[in-house]
């Protein structure tokens, strides 16, 4: 079995290739989701945050006020450190177990291991492979925009929180041109598929 790392910057497009990749019955483990299962409530990262950065970035609700802690920690790099310090070893943890589930109990030929900040975390050598996607710095800040509803100084913020696309190259086999249409992605995927598994 083989394992895919799918990385690229916010707003690339690797969650809309997770879905192309899904579509082909691909099994996709995705760090956003596993980040957000470990922040549930009553788990203990919640109430790490919660000492950490106080209260106000807790909803009334008893649950974690994502946009208000986004807004701290995307344009404050101390604060994302701090993030970052309870979240990572978890987000990890919990991918490592499910890499090892596969490999042990599943006849997949290749599994997908989505995830923003697989270079950052050093997750890369987890995997057999590292897929990046990439967009033009423009596209990615106008889907973002989009997609999110933030400004151009919140997107710009989010994009620098995160290391240069140019760096990410280095660690990339494999670069996923996501510039054009759906289409476009959607055939270059289907190209690297069929040369891990013809
Ligand atoms: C700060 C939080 C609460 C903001 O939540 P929000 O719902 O607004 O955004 P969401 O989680 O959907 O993330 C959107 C994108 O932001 C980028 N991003 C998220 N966390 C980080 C980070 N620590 N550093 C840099 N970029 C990040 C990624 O590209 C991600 O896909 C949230 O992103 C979070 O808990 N981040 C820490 C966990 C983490 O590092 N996740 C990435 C795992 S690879
Ligand atoms: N080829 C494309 N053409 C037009 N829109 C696209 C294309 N690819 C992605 N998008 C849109 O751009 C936005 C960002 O894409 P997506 O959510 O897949 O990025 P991501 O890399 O997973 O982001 P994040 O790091 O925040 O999780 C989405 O709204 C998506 O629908």
């Amino acid at each position: 079995m083989k394992v895919i790392g799918l990385t690229g910057g916010i707003a690339s497009g690797k969650s809309t290739a997770s879905n192309i990749l899904k579509q082909f019955g691909i099994p996709v483990i995705d760090a956003d989701i596993i980040a957000r299962e470990i922040v549930e409530l009553g788990k203990p990262a919640l109430n790490e945050i919660k000492n950490t950065f106080g209260k106000a970035v807790i909803n009334e609700d008893g649950s974690l006020n994502r946009k208000y802690l986004g807004k701290i920690v995307f344009s404050d790099k101390k604060q994302l450190e701090k993030l970052n310090a309870i979240m990572h070893k978890r987000i990890m943890e919990e991918i490592i177990n499910r890499i090892d589930m596969y490999r042990k109990n599943s006849t997949y030929p290749v599994i997908i291991v989505d995830a923003a900040l697989l270079i950052e975390m050093n997750m890369y050598k987890l995997v057999d492979e590292v897929w990046l996607v990439v967009a033009d710095e423009k596209i990615q800040l106008s889907r973002l925009m989009e997609r999110d509803k933030i400004c151009i100084e919140d997107a710009i913020d989010r994009v620098k929180a995160q290391m240069s696309t140019g760096q990410k190259k280095k660690y990339a086999d494999v670069i996923i041109n996501n510039n054009l249409d759906i289409a476009y992605l959607k055939n270059q995927i289907e190209k690297q598929l069929n040369r891990l598994d013809p």
